[in-house]
């Protein structure tokens, strides 16, 4: 039989950690090698012969984790937000000193909210006007969603590329937030409402009409199909990948 991936979980207390050791339990070709909380000491997953590593922290901790993974040769796969395009820079060079290690850093590992991002980017350059909502549960410590950012940019890139500028907006007066955040000249809203897991709208408007793209996360099982997924192929993805559409053959 070949040897089973050994795979060391990062926020293992956390809601999407805890998920995350359960289906690396579960997975066959996968070993539980380290499960590590707040406080706990970075060298437990070297000790343990962990060679894959799921970072799902918080926003604060997740670079100094991974820089770690990376320095240490392990792959490392990342559901945790907070990579802003600084930190992807600093990544990406610390990577080429790295060569043969593989990062895949997935703002959303539910396989539906990836096809959802991927349609509404392509969709975004057939209309005139397109925003986001986002809506969460109330104890998501970021807004907005690392998901809606990242969806965010890539109908701004596809707008772009076909000519298209922001969607048109006569507003001169406003409450301060009330058109919501602007991420590359996207509104992007964001909702926190106790009942609410993960959620989101592209909502897309031409003359007379309007077509919404909407993905819902009811359960965070939801995520766990992508976060396998991901460890399965992270190592054969040397280099920084972001989205885990770039391990999929979407055809879009
Ligand atoms: N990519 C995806 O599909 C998804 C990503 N997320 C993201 O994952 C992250 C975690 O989300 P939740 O599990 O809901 O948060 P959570 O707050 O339930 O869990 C985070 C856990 O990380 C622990 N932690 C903090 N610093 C740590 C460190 N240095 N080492 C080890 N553990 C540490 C905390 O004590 C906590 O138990 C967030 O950034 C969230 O946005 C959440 C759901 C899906
Ligand atoms: O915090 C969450 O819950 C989620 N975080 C990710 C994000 O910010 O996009 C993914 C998903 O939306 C759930």
């Amino acid at each position: 039989m070949a040897e089973r991936l050994p795979v060391a979980v990062l926020g293992a207390n956390g809601r999407m950690g805890s998920e995350a050791v359960k289906a690396v339990e579960a997975a066959p070709d996968m070993e539980l090698v380290a499960a590590l909380g707040r406080g706990d000491a970075l060298e437990a997953i070297v000790d343990a012969g962990a060679r894959y590593v799921v970072d799902l922290t918080v926003p604060d901790a997740t670079e100094r984790n991974v820089r770690f993974a990376v320095e240490h040769g392990l792959h490392v796969v990342v559901g945790t937000t907070g990579w802003t395009g600084e930190r992807l820079e600093g990544l990406r060079a610390l990577l080429d000193e790295h060569p043969g290690v593989g990062v895949l850093i997935a703002p959303n590992f539910a396989l539906g909210s990836v096809l959802a991002t991927a349609f509404a980017a392509k969709a975004s350059r057939y209309f005139e006007s397109v925003e986001i909502v986002e809506l969460h549960h109330p104890e998501k410590v970021d807004a907005p969603s690392g998901t809606a950012v990242r969806t965010a940019q890539l109908i701004a890139a596809n707008r772009a590329e076909a000519g298209l500028g922001a969607s048109p907006d006569a507003t001169e007066k406003q409450l301060d937030g009330a058109r919501g955040a602007d991420v590359d000249g996207v509104r992007v809203h964001a909702v926190r409402l106790r009942g609410l897991v993960a959620h989101q709208e592209v909502l897309l408007g031409g003359p007379g009409e309007q077509l919404t793209i909407r993905h819902d996360s009811f359960d965070r099982a939801s995520f766990m199909p992508g976060v396998i997924l991901g460890l399965r192929a992270v190592g054969e993805h040397p280099g920084l990948t972001v989205g885990l559409d770039g391990y999929l053959d979407l055809g879009l």
